[in-house]
């Protein structure tokens, strides 16, 4: 379980970016954390692994209190947190198997990552998990010759072979098709759910975060403006948070996405029965 009490965050600019944040994230619940731009979402996931330093407040993991950790102990605790993020971060030039062994360099001694020397049980594991994600046959090609969505699950994989408590994911979609990007949502929830992962999940895009996750978190301003169920985010609310311009327009950049892709879907379908 992850637990952020009183959580704030002022820049040395004197910008206040997180105001007073609680909350709490049960194993396998996957959350999604929405905004406009500048609300403090990738500070606030930057701050629950301390990759910017809070002002004040307490971010626990599993009873740990990270704030106020000395830096061995935090490099300690950051192996127990899984990152995943909007371009992939994968090594190009590395084979899809290194790149999701990579996962385990905070736990193998230097030599050993130096000459990649991995276990056998992490070389297990990596198989299991590129078979959870869809890319068995996969394993052996570089990195540079996927797509993106087999990036994305690829930089899934490897952030699983780290046995992480806590999943924090920044813009896992945003260079993703639609089809691709619930895809992917899925995937990363289902994964959540079965294994008790607890996640969160910064994300633009307000319908795919409504369609998959389990929770929603709306930040504006650095203070939390909603905290519930995706079906209890209702256009009021989303209109309160994102303003009635900004709002309209998501919406309406959402139904164009959908028309798009059921017009292709059409084209498809005629072109196969013509056949
Ligand atoms: N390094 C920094 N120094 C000073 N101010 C910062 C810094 N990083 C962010 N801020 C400010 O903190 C506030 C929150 O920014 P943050 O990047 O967390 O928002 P966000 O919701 O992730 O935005 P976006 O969706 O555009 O990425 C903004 O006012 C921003 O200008």
């Amino acid at each position: 379980m992850l637990t952020v009490e009183a959580l704030n965050k002022i820049y040395k600019t004197g910008d206040k970016a997180l105001s007073d944040v609680t909350f709490t994230v049960p194993k396998g619940q996957v959350v999604g954390l929405i905004g406009p731009s500048g609300a403090g979402k990738s500070t606030l996931i930057r701050c629950i692994n301390r990759l910017v330093e809070p002002t004040s407040g307490v971010v626990k993991l599993n009873d740990q209190n990270i704030t106020g950790l000395s830096n061995t102990a935090l490099r300690r605790v950051r192996r127990r947190i899984g990152m995943i993020f909007q371009e992939y971060a994968l090594v190009e030039r590395l084979t899809v198997m290194e790149n999701v062994l990579s996962g385990r360099l905070g736990y193998v001694p230097f030599w050993r990552s130096f000459t990649r020397r991995f276990p056998g049980e992490d070389i297990a594991k990596a198989f299991r998990l590129l078979d959870r994600v869809g890319l068995s046959a996969h394993a052996d090609k570089r990195a540079d010759a996927l797509s993106g969505g087999q990036r994305q699950r690829v930089g899934i994989a490897r952030a699983l072979e780290q046995d992480p408590e806590l999943l924090l994911i920044d813009e896992p979609t945003a260079s993703l098709d639609p089809k691709t990007s619930r895809q992917i949502m899925r995937l990363l929830v289902e994964i959540c759910n079965e294994s008790g992962l607890p996640a969160i999940i910064n994300i633009h895009d307000v319908v795919l975060a409504q369609q998959f996750t389990d929770r929603i978190i709306g930040l504006q301003a650095g203070k939390i403006v909603f905290d519930g169920k995706p079906s209890e985010l209702t256009e009021q609310v989303l209109t309160q948070i994102y303003g009635e311009e900004d709002w309209t327009a998501m919406r309406k950049g959402a139904a164009e996405d959908v028309a798009e892709e059921n017009a292709a879907a059409a084209e498809a379908k005629r072109l196969v029965a013509a056949l």
